[in-house]
């Protein structure tokens, strides 16, 4: 369907009031970030709804730029439950690439289209604390096995104080997800993890995770076989049926602990459409799957 363009900026308007002074925190995964003129729409959409009057909080992932440079060092890398196994080396390719390099590009990037981005890590006022996360059970040939993901971490405390305080001051926070445990040392947490746990601490009004897919897909061969919408009852009977594996994991493991501190609704959308978020909550056709707490969003 198009649109008439100003029949385009009134069909906004009751959103941008609806939105106003609400927290968002959109989480930007590394598969679409893959393409430079993606992240720079993506970035250009946060830094316009800064100017509307809503507050984004970026967190930021960077799994395929890390599994790169794994692979270019001659090391495999190793997934369990969606989450990278995490030795000493690959915790330093996890801080180099997340904190070093794809911080600093947003931050960049959003200072390019007009806006002020200020970069922080878990580390950053103790924004992000975590403990170690205990070995994770496997079934290999029906067989079940206990395996250490190394310096995985798994949060115990969000310390909201920096970004409320820099999103007050107009600045857009971005965030990597690398955490720090009680004596200091570095954790690699999954982005979605840590976008569900910001987004709960701050009692955020949305999360939106965007990532490579239109959604949930039924189907994961088929493109058209998005779920729209899932209650939040539903999440782990579609891991368990296994419709769900890989990356979505945690995604939506995140947005269950999201919904269930009081964030209104998730929102996994597709970000390598253009403009995916301003359609997403500028117009009254949502895209992507919207996970919602049963009783308030029907
Ligand atoms: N049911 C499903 N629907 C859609 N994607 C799925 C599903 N199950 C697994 N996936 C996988 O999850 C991936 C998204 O997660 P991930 O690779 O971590 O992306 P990102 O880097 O954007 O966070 C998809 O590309 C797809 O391969
Ligand atoms: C423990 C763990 O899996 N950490 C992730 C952190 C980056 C991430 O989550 O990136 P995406 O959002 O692009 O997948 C990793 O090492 O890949």
């Amino acid at each position: 369907m198009t649109l008439k363009r100003e029949n385009v900026l009134i069909e906004a308007l009751p959103y941008i009031r609806k939105f106003h002074n609400a927290i968002m925190v959109i989480k930007v995964g590394g598969h679409a970030m893959v393409d430079k003129q993606i992240m720079s729409d993506i970035i250009e959409d946060v830094v316009l709804l800064k100017f509307v009057g809503i507050h984004p909080i970026i967190v930021h992932g960077g799994g395929p730029e890390i599994t790169e440079k794994m692979n270019r060092m001659g090391k495999k890398p190793k997934f369990v439950g969606g989450l990278r196994i995490t030795d000493d080396e690959t915790l330093e390719i996890a801080r180099m690439v997340l904190v070093g390099n794809i911080n600093t590009d947003i931050v960049s990037l959003i200072g390019r289209h007009g806006g002020k981005g200020i970069g922080l890590s878990g580390k950053d006022g103790k924004l992000i604390v975590a403990k170690k996360m205990a070995a994770q059970k496997v079934m290999i040939e029906n067989i079940e096995h206990e395996v250490d993901l190394g310096w995985v971490g798994e949060t115990e405390i969000i310390n909201t104080e920096i970004v409320e305080i820099v999103t007050k001051h107009g600045y857009i926070p971005v965030i990597s997800p690398i955490a720090i445990d009680s004596s200091g040392r570095g954790l690699n947490i999954n982005a979605d993890t840590v976008a569900g746990d910001i987004a709960a601490a701050l009692r955020a009004q949305k999360l939106i995770l965007m990532t490579d897919v239109p959604g949930i897909l039924r189907n994961i061969e088929d493109k058209s076989s998005r779920i729209s919408r899932v209650k939040l009852e539903d999440v782990e009977k579609l891991v368990r049926e296994g419709v769900i594996s890989g990356g979505m994991v945690p995604k939506l493991r995140g947005a269950v602990t999201a919904v269930e501190s009081g964030v209104q609704r998730v929102h996994i959308i597709d970000g390598s459409v253009s403009h995916s978020v301003l359609l997403e909550l500028f117009t009254d056709t949502g895209i992507g799957t919207m996970v919602y707490r049963g009783e308030d969003g029907e």
